[in-house]
């Protein structure tokens, strides 16, 4: 008896002793011979990921304030995790994602695990599969594809404006950004399937859906790191999402909801459903069978409808914010919008906002200031990349398959690139147009955001709509809003 115990406790401390040995050498060689040893950053970082996990997942999605505090101690590069390097200078936007012609950028694989939508194109590691999967969906969000969606953004604006007219007859409050994230959901899932939730009736807009929505993306920090939780999440039936995930079930049942449009599309034999619907092109498109699964898709839809619902809604919320917090520069986008649609409750049109230099500029200078994607945008190399630090006269080479990032809420926050860079001011952007080259809030390259042209008829169509008929809340009678404190945010 007395010799089994002994030889338990011998077997612990063994076992202790390897494990202590193995984390003592690891944290060695990273600390010393690891290929990013060189590159400056705090040690701790480069020690262990749970420097990272205690910001982002202890702390919820905070890590890139304290990378942004790294950068002012440590300079444009940093080496914020131990196989992780982060980025902070303009001039190096372009070498860090490049056009599709002039070098590859994969994925991290981390990246698709976070996301929670496995095999969509976001979460496409390879450079060559992600292009091909995207390669389908390009078309409908053109320039020319996108105009054809006008009838569409403007009856959806409509329904904005007739949502708020009802509030003011009733009397009762109305919070924007769920309206603001129904009238995006609506149009953008219209488009995947040629048919929605209808948030924009719904007296909640949607507000319990997208509650959930902001529930997994909070997680998605535990399940970038613990990627197993995120598959027990995905697999997890409707009986124990219904009792044991609450907060969750609302998207999980959306999900049932995609899979069902999916086989619909797949199924009808309505040939405009295929023409004028996203997945209708995509079961149409020349993709291998093993990418039109209904599962692969339920998952590509998830991705385009949450890409493409927070963002805008997010931007048109901030936009509100600053201009009516503004009134000076909301009476120059004013102006500006009423000699181009003289009509106060007209909803525009595109030709009628297209070169509005200023109410343009409102809308980029919100998502500098503001951005809607607010992590870092995760890429790597399958070639080695070299970055000249002038300030330091210091060179560092990043090897190949190392994970790098660039966060624009970093980035356009930057004093050396943005003066007073805090401040909102839209005609600097007028006035000078090279500001545009320090600006990732879509990102770049390949991989950036495929809805852009989208997102700012989306934007641009409702702001305008909003601002030609409210005016600023000052105690008079008539259309108006009113700002609240800035932590409450507009409402
Ligand atoms: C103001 C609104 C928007 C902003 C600021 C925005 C920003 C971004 C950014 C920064 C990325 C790159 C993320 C990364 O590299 O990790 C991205 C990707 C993406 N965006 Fe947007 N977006 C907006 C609206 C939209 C809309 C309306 C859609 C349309 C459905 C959309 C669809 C997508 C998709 C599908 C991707 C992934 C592209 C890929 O992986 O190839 N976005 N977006």
């Amino acid at each position: 008896m007395y010799q089994a115990d002994d030889f338990k406790l011998k077997a612990v401390s063994f076992a202790g002793t390897v494990v202590l040995g193995y984390a003592f050498c690891l944290g060695l060689y990273r600390l010393t011979l690891h290929p990013l040893s060189k590159v400056p950053g705090p040690r701790l970082a480069a020690l262990t990921s749970w420097y990272e996990i205690y910001y982002d997942v202890w702390l919820g999605g905070q890590y890139f304030r304290s990378i942004a505090r790294m950068h002012k101690k440590y300079g444009p590069v940093v080496r914020i995790s131990p196989n992780e390097v982060h980025f902070n200078d303009p001039d190096f936007i372009d070498v860090l994602y490049p056009g599709a012609a002039e070098r590859k950028t994969n994925r991290p694989v981390m990246v698709g695990k976070r996301s929670g939508t496995p095999d969509s194109m976001t979460a496409t590691e390879d450079h060559d599969m992600h292009r091909r999967r995207r390669a389908v969906l390009n078309p409908f969000f053109s320039v020319a594809r996108v105009r054809k969606l006008e009838p569409v953004i403007r009856q959806h604006a409509d329904k904005v404006l007739h949502r708020l007219e009802q509030a003011s007859i009733s009397g009762e409050p109305m919070e924007m950004n769920p309206l603001f994230k129904a009238y995006a959901s609506d149009i953008i899932v219209q488009y995947a399937f040629g048919d929605c939730f209808h948030f924009l009736y719904d007296p909640q807009c949607g507000k319990p859906y997208f509650k959930a929505v902001d529930m997994f993306f909070a997680l998605n920090h535990v399940f970038g790191h613990w990627p197993w939780i995120g598959f027990l999440v995905r697999i997890a039936p409707g009986w124990v999402m219904r009792n044991f995930g609450p907060s969750l079930r609302e998207m999980w049942e959306k999900k049932l909801w995609w899979i069902t449009k999916v086989r619909e599309v797949r199924n009808s034999n309505d040939p405009d459903r295929v023409k004028s619907t996203i997945f209708g092109g995509v079961l149409n498109s020349t993709l291998p069978d093993e990418d039109k699964t209904d599962l692969r898709l339920a998952n590509e839809t998830q991705l385009v409808v949450f890409a493409g619902e927070g963002t805008t809604a997010h931007t048109l919320t901030a936009a509100m914010f600053e201009l009516y917090s503004h009134p000076t520069i909301l009476a120059t986008a004013k102006s500006e919008l009423i000699s181009a649609n003289p009509h106060p409750t007209a909803i525009p049109t595109f030709a009628q906002l297209d070169g509005l230099a200023f109410f343009n500029a409102v809308v980029t200078k919100t998502i500098r200031l503001h951005p809607g994607v607010v992590n870092r945008q995760w890429r790597y190399s399958p070639e080695p990349i070299v970055y000249r630090d002038a300030q330091r006269g210091a060179e560092y080479v990043i090897p190949a398959g190392v994970t790098y990032g660039m966060t624009p809420t970093i980035l356009h926050r930057t004093a050396e690139v943005f003066t007073d860079p805090g401040a909102f001011g839209p005609q600097r952007w007028v006035e000078n147009a090279k500001l545009s080259r320090a600006f990732m809030g879509f990102s770049r390259g390949p991989r950036g955001c495929i809805g852009i042209n989208l997102a700012r008829r989306e934007i641009s169509v409702l702001l305008a709509s909003l601002l030609r008929k409210y005016e600023l809340y000052a105690g008079q009678e008539g259309c108006t809003f009113e700002v609240l404190s800035q932590h409450e945010g507009v409402k």
